[in-house]
């Protein structure tokens, strides 16, 4: 990263939607003003984590927000997967109960380089990633917050597959773990290069994680291994459709 692009990143907010108790607009809502003061304040670009977005229609988004070090808001990206799974003797969730889903894809450009944004379960769907990858992304910052029955085996394995897929870096932050609370997250924010190696890894408690990216390994890795050219698009296809 240039030394001009300093990207703060804050983990995902995994609350339950209530209109009434948690949820607020963007960009003058509560939290959308302290991350603003903040980028401002700093001089950095932030990925705000995640908030329960009031919406139109009164609709919920789980919404991510990313801030310039004017304080302006850059993009939000609301969670385009909703978490709704059912693992029996593990964890029950129905984030659609209280949630509503994003339609659109978030990409934002820093100093020339493109970054895709997810959240949390969006990285599961390897569609998405690429989508980033083919639009020209470098690296794809997805705030999270997994918990102690997929974290174990998923989380890291979706990092480093979704990198190395895309072969571009891959960013995630997480809560950290606190057993007293009703989801207990798994934590280990992590920074994953386009090598799939994983480069920086937060523990389960609370940690500041400070990495360098190095954009020229994305390159590197796409010379090296030119897997992209070599897709047979008279095969298969990953498109994008609008909606
Ligand atoms: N909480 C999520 O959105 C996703 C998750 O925990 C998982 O995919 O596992």
């Amino acid at each position: 990263m240039s030394k001009t692009s300093n990207i703060m990143r804050l983990a995902l907010l995994q609350l339950k939607g209530s209109k009434d108790k948690y949820s607020e607009t963007i960009p003058d809502g509560f939290t959308s003003l302290q991350l603003s003061n903040l980028a401002k304040k700093h001089q950095v670009y932030i990925v705000g984590g995640t908030i329960p977005e009031l919406g139109e229609n009164d609709a919920i988004y789980n919404t991510c927000t990313v801030w310039s070090p004017t304080g302006d808001l850059v993009a939000k990206h609301r969670k385009m997967h909703l978490f709704d799974i059912d693992v029996k003797g593990g964890i029950r969730f129905k984030e659609s109960e209280t949630m509503s889903a994003g339609n659109d894809f978030t990409i934002i450009n820093v100093d020339g380089h493109k970054i895709g944004i997810g959240i949390c379960y969006d990285i599961r769907f390897e569609e998405m990633a690429r989508l980033y990858r083919n639009a020209g992304c470098e690296l794809i910052i997805y705030p999270a917050a997994f918990n102690m029955t997929t974290g174990p085996l998923h989380w890291e394995l979706l990092q480093r597959s979704r990198a190395n897929d895309n072969q571009l870096f891959v960013v995630t932050t997480s809560p950290a773990r606190d057993t007293s609370a009703e989801y207990v997250a798994y934590g280990h924010s992590m920074v994953v290069n386009p090598w799939a190696k994983v480069q920086q890894s937060a523990s389960e408690g609370e940690e500041t994680l400070v990495a360098d990216i190095d954009f020229s390994e994305v390159e590197q890795v796409r010379q090296q291994i030119p897997v992209f050219g070599q897709r047979r698009l008279d095969l298969y296809a990953t498109e994008k459709k609008s909606k």
